[in-house]
């Protein structure tokens, strides 16, 4: 995407601090980047450095208390169907709704679609993940992956301007894993949404991400913005783009007096 087009998200020196009982936490420190439409963006970075807190601020569920969050040039200041969120628990679909009810009900629910149009949509994308074999099935019988499948088919159901994943895959083993992120770009490839993935495992963000945003360990700065292609391609200067990626947030973070790799 040029990068002279105007972005979809633009997210300006956010700030994001919890109140606790005895003190502030500042999750995210001064994080900027921009997503353009039909971005893969990953955010990749250690535990604690505020990932998932980000992905909150741009849902609408806490706001920046330095910076501003915009979507379509508008600020971010609550929750909105424009903005869908899948997370990595298998626990997200209401049990005692099928396959099929869950997607319906997120669509008629929010107001988008109702009746025998939202019915067709939800099928349309039931049938994206793979399952329309299982659209009058309850939750309780599907496996983890399957779960996540539905979860993804409601979330795009949707239609949002923007799907947000938080580590959606990392609860399952490494080959349903390595499967789920296949059929996620082969969704892409069918319908170029945009999403706002994230990650802690750097072949997932080097796998998943068109654009690969780096933070530093808590207080989570911006480290660095790179492109992937999508493989662990080799840079010009011969490294690889996963050991480039540990390089900038282990390595020189910790001669820098930062942390050290565990
Ligand atoms: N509800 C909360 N109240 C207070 N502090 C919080 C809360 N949620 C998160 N934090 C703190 O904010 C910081 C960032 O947390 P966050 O969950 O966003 O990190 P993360 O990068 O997503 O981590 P992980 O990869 O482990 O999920 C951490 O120091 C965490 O302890």
């Amino acid at each position: 995407m040029p990068q002279t087009a105007t972005p979809l998200l633009s997210v300006q020196g956010v700030t994001l601090r919890y109140r606790t009982k005895d003190h502030l936490v500042t999750a995210t420190y001064r994080v900027s980047f921009d997503v353009y439409r039909s971005d893969r963006f990953v955010i990749v970075g250690p535990s604690g450095c505020g990932k998932s807190t980000l992905l909150k601020a741009v849902g609408g569920y806490l706001r920046a208390v330095e910076g501003q969050i915009k979507l379509n040039n508008q600020e971010i200041v609550k929750p909105g169907p424009d903005r869908v969120m899948v997370f990595q628990e298998f626990d997200q679909l209401l049990p005692w709704k099928t396959v099929k009810e869950n997607v319906v009900f997120a669509l008629t629910a929010s107001g988008r679609l109702k009746g025998k149009a939202a019915e067709e949509k939800a099928l349309h994308y039931i049938d994206k993940v793979n399952l329309s074999a299982f659209a009058n099935s309850y939750p309780h019988i599907l496996s983890g992956g399957m779960k996540q499948r539905v979860a993804i088919a409601r979330g795009m159901a949707m239609e949002p301007d923007i799907l947000l994943m938080d580590e959606p895959f990392a609860a399952l083993d490494a080959l349903t894993r390595a499967k789920m992120q296949d059929e996620l770009l082969q969704l892409w490839d069918d319908t170029r949404f945009t999403v706002l993935f994230v990650t802690h495992s750097i072949s997932e963000a080097v796998k998943i991400g068109s654009r690969i945003l780096l933070l530093s360990p808590h207080p989570g700065r911006v480290r660095a913005e790179l492109h992937s292609e999508g493989a662990d391609t080799k840079a010009p200067d011969g490294r690889r783009l996963e050991e480039r990626i540990e390089e900038l947030l282990f390595k020189e973070a910790a001669t820098q007096g930062g942390i050290s790799h565990d």
